[in-house]
C-alpha cells in the first residue's frame, strides 16, 4: 500500500475518461450536453461527462443489437469468450491502482477499500463468471424413448444495465461478468455520480478484444437515460441494483413497453441478532462495526438494527462504542481512513437528519465538512421509529434490547425488505434454526459479509425481484431456456 501523499500525487495524474461508450468509439451525447462529476471529499469538479438522452439510448441499442444479432460475441464458442474476459479481467489487473483512485475520487470510498475490495473483487468476479462459462452444461429432459428433450440455454439478447453508486465497479462487474459470457450483448448505465470506472473498463474492454458494440456506455440520470433504457423495445433484460423506488420503476417500465425481463436488487433494512451466550463480544462488535460502518453505511445489506439479548446488551453497546471509535474518519486518500464522506452533499442531508430523533445517542453523532459523518450508534426502545423502518443508508445504527431470540426473530422480519441478516450465537442449532426463520436473501452466522463469488446474492420481499447476481444462478438472469423437442420415430432401422 502506498503512502497518503503518494496515493495524492498519483491521483492527481490520472487521466479521467470524458467519453461514452457507443458501438466501440468514444462519443459525446448527440445533445453535446453534459453534467459534471464531483470529488464528494472536496466539492471539486473532476471531470465533465455527457449528459445522454433517449436518441443516445436508441443510437447505443442499436448498435447493440447489432451486434448481437450477427453473432460477433454471442457466437463465440463459451471458451473463447472466457478467454476474452479472462484478458479482461488481467487488463484491469494491470491498472488496478488507476481504478481504485479514480474509484475512491469519484465516489469518496476509501483507497483502502477501493485497493483491498472494490478492484480485486470486481476482477475475481469477472475471473469466476468467465471460468463458469464453458463449464456449465445444457440439460437431457427424461423423455419417452421416441422423442429426445433438450433444454439448452441461449443468451437473451440486449441486456441494459443500470448502476448504483456505492459500490460502482463491483456493482458493474457482478452485472457484466455473467452478461458478456452468456453471450448478451450490453447497455450500461453507471450512476451520475460514479461514472468513471465504468467508463474507464469499456476502454479496457476494448483493448481485451470485446467487439465493438458489446459493451456500450451512457452516462447521465436516471429520468433522461434509465428511462428509455427501461422503456427501449429492443432492449431483451434489464438488470438494476438500487432504490426500492427506482427498482418498482423499471418493472413499471416493462409493462408499458415490451415485457422485458427485470431484476432488482434493491434496499434493505439488515436485522443482527446477538444472543446473551456469545464468548467473545469484542469479536462480535467487531463484525458488527464492519456490516455497519463499512463504506460508510452505503451498502444495501448493512447491519443497521442490532436486536441484542437484554442481559449482554450494555457489555456489547461499551464493545461497539470502543471499536467504532477506532474507525479513523478523514479523507478518503489517506489509507488509514476507514470513513470519509458520504458519496453526494444531497445523500449527506438526507442521512444526517436521521441523527435527530427519540433515539439515545450511545457514541457518535457527529458531522464534518458537510458530508461527512462520524460512526454513530443510536439506542430506541420502540420498534416503531422511523430510524428502525426506513433505509437510512448511512453509518448509522440502531439498537433495541430483547428478551428472547423468538422475540428477535420476530422483531428481524417486520420489515418490507429482506435482503440480509446476521445471527450471533454459541448455540449451532439455534442459530439455524433463527437463520431459517428470517425472511433474507442472505444470512450470515457468527459473522457479517456477503458470501463470496460462488453464493447467489438478492432479496426476499421488497429487497429484489426476479433473479439473483453472483453465482451461477447470476448467468439465469442473461439466458433464454429453449425446449427443442426431436421426434425419433421415424426410423425403420428394427431397433
Ligand atoms: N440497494 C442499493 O444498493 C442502493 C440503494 N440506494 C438507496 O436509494 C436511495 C436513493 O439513492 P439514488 O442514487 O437516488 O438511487 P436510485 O435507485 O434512484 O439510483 C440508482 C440508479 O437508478 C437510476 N435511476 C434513478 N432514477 C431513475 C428513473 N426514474 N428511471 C430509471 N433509472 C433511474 C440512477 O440514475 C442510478 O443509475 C439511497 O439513499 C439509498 O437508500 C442507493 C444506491 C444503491
Ligand atoms: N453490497 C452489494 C450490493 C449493494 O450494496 O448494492
Amino acid at each position: 500500500m502506498l503512502n497518503k501523499v503518494d496515493y495524492k500525487t498519483q491521483a492527481t495524474a490520472l487521466k479521467l475518461p470524458s467519453k461514452m461508450i457507443v458501438d466501440g468509439v468514444q462519443v459525446a451525447a448527440l445533445s453535446g450536453k453534459t453534467f459534471a462529476t464531483l470529488n464528494p471529499a472536496t466539492g471539486e469538479v473532476l471531470a465533465e461527462l455527457p449528459a445522454a438522452s433517449a436518441a443516445d439510448v436508441d443510437k447505443a441499442v442499436t448498435a447493440a443489437r447489432y451486434a448481437f444479432e450477427d453473432g460477433r460475441w454471442s457466437k463465440l464458442a463459451p471458451a473463447n469468450r472466457k478467454k476474452v474476459l479472462l484478458k479482461l479481467a488481467s487488463v484491469i489487473e494491470e491498472n488496478a491502482l488507476e481504478l481504485a483512485l479514480m474509484e475512491s475520487l469519484d465516489s469518496g470510498k476509501t483507497i483502502s477499500d477501493c485497493t483491498s475490495i472494490d478492484v480485486p473483487e470486481a476482477i475475481n468476479s469477472l475471473r469466476w463468471h468467465a471460468e463458469a462459462v464453458d463449464k456449465i452444461y445444457d440439460q437431457v429432459s427424461p423423455a419417452n424413448d421416441s422423442s429426445l428433450g433438450l433444454v439448452v440455454r441461449e443468451p437473451i439478447g440486449v441486456v441494459g444495465i443500470v448502476l448504483p453508486w456505492n459500490f460502482p465497479l463491483l456493482m458493474l462487474a457482478w452485472k457484466i461478468g455473467p452478461a458478456l459470457a452468456a453471450g448478451c450483448t450490453i447497455v450500461v448505465k453507471p450512476a451520475e455520480e460514479t461514472s468513471l470506472t465504468t467508463l474507464r473498463v469499456a476502454e479496457l474492454a476494448l483493448d481485451a478484444g470485446l467487439p465493438p458494440g458489446v459493451f456500450n456506455v451512457l452516462t447521465g440520470d436516471g429520468p433522461e437515460v434509465g428511462e428509455p433504457i427501461g422503456r427501449h423495445p429492443q432492449i431483451d433484460a434489464v438488470s438494476f441494483t438500487g432504490s426500492t423506488d427506482t427498482g418498482r420503476r423499471f418493472l413499471k417500465y416493462s409493462s408499458e413497453s415490451n415485457l422485458k425481463e427485470v431484476v432488482l436488487e434493491m434496499g434493505g433494512k439488515n436485522p443482527c441478532i446477538v444472543m446473551d451466550d456469545v464468548p467473545d463480544l469484542h469479536a462480535v462488535a467487531s463484525h458488527i462495526a464492519n456490516g455497519a460502518f463499512w463504506n460508510m453505511g452505503q451498502n444495501c445489506s448493512a447491519i443497521s438494527r442490532l436486536f441484542v439479548h437484554k442481559d449482554v446488551k450494555d457489555r456489547l453497546l461499551k464493545k461497539l462504542t470502543e471499536v467504532a471509535r477506532t474507525w479513523t474518519v478523514g479523507d478518503p486518500l489517506d489509507p488509514d481512513t476507514r470513513v470519509g464522506p458520504l458519496v453526494s452533499t444531497t445523500h449527506f442531508e438526507k442521512v444526517s437528519a436521521y441523527l435527530e430523533g427519540d433515539g439515545k445517542v450511545v457514541v457518535g453523532g457527529k458531522v464534518f465538512n458537510g458530508t461527512t459523518i462520524e460512526p454513530t450508534i443510536m439506542e430506541f426502545d420502540r420498534h416503531d421509529s422511523k430510524h428502525v423502518r426506513e433505509e437510512i443508508f448511512g453509518p448509522i445504527l440502531s439498537v433495541i434490547a430483547v428478551n428472547s431470540l423468538a422475540e428477535a426473530v420476530s422483531l428481524a422480519n417486520q420489515t418490507e425488505y429482506g435482503l440480509a441478516a446476521s445471527v450471533f450465537t454459541a448455540d449451532g442449532t439455534r442459530a439455524l434454526r433463527a437463520a431459517r426463520a428470517i425472511k433474507a436473501g442472505t444470512v450470515t452466522v457468527n459473522c457479517y459479509g456477503e458470501g463470496d463469488a460462488a453464493t447467489p446474492f438478492g432479496g426476499y420481499k421488497q429487497s429484489g425481484f426476479g433473479g439473483r447476481d453472483k453465482s451461477l444462478q447470476a448467468h439465469d438472469q442473461y439466458c433464454q431456456t429453449k425446449t427443442l423437442w426431436i421426434d425419433l420415430c421415424n426410423s425403420n432401422e428394427g431397433f
